[in-house]
């Protein structure tokens, strides 16, 4: 969506975002159908599994290392966890001109969203603590779908920091060349867009989420959901919309490099 230099606002880009509201949701509901799995997350003692670090993030950085070799992180939508640890892409990059300043390149903020996760989210949205053995792979494979998205959409807050800064960009150049970052979250901030987004997030948990029957005199009273609707409302006001201006005001600040 964000190739097209001319054809992007923020209007397109809030409809990209809205978009990734259903994947995040959706992977929400996957990873969330097996238990925690601490032992996924725990450094592998050097004489069982033959890796280094955990089983996780051995899948998570094979992974992405895949993905690197056809193209993933060659899209400006796309930022890995584990950068320094690419293969190059056997495809050529695109010859279309980049949308985005080239510091863009710079703004990364991975680290900080796969540590919340591991510490924060999951024990908020996983509430059994075991480990299922049947499924390492599988589990951990939804963790890294989940993260995937949720990095993609708090990275998109550079297109919509480039178009901010494109529409508004007399409001804006002053408090960069000031690095000013609290002007700078001010004046991108708009929480009448966020207060909707937090409503909607919510409505699409319990939708999704509902149990489907057939039986058409099912009259349970209690409404039963896969995915808690207040959490995933309060995942976007907690975390990712404040992780998504964390990355539109870093992006502003390298934009007059
Ligand atoms: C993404 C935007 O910037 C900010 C972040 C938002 C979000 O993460 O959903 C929503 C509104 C703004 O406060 C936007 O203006 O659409």
């Amino acid at each position: 969506m964000a190739s097209d230099n001319n054809k992007l606002s923020l209007d397109s880009i809030r409809d990209s975002l809205i978009r990734q509201e259903d994947t995040i949701i959706f992977n929400l509901i996957e990873r969330i159908k097996y238990p925690i799995t601490p032992t996924l997350y725990k450094e592998a003692s050097s004489s069982s599994w033959n890796i280094s670090g955990s089983l996780f993030h051995y899948l998570f950085q094979e992974t992405e290392a895949l993905h690197s070799k056809v193209g993933r992180y060659l899209s400006a939508e796309e930022n890995p966890f584990f950068p320094d640890k690419l293969p190059a892409s056997i495809i050529p990059p695109s010859k279309c001109t980049p949308v985005l300043h080239p510091a863009a390149e710079c703004v990364n903020v991975n680290e900080k969203i796969l540590d919340v996760y591991k510490k924060q989210l999951l024990p908020l949205f996983c509430t059994d603590q075991a480990d299922d053995e049947e499924n390492f792979a599988t589990t951990a494979s939804c963790d890294i779908q989940l993260l995937q998205a949720l990095s993609r959409r708090i990275h998109y807050g550079k297109f919509v920091a480039k178009v901010k800064f494109r529409d508004c960009t007399d409001q804006y150049k002053p408090l960069i060349l000031a690095k000013d970052r609290d002007a700078l979250m001010k004046l991108l901030t708009f929480e009448a867009v966020e207060e909707v987004v937090k409503k909607r997030v919510a409505k699409k948990a319990f939708v999704f989420g509902q149990q489907v029957t057939l039986n058409i005199d099912d009259n349970t009273k209690e409404a039963k959901y896969k995915v808690d609707p207040s959490l995933v409302s309060r995942l976007y006001d907690e975390w990712i919309m404040p992780l998504t201006k964390l990355v539109e005001v870093e992006y502003l600040l390298r934009r007059l490099d």
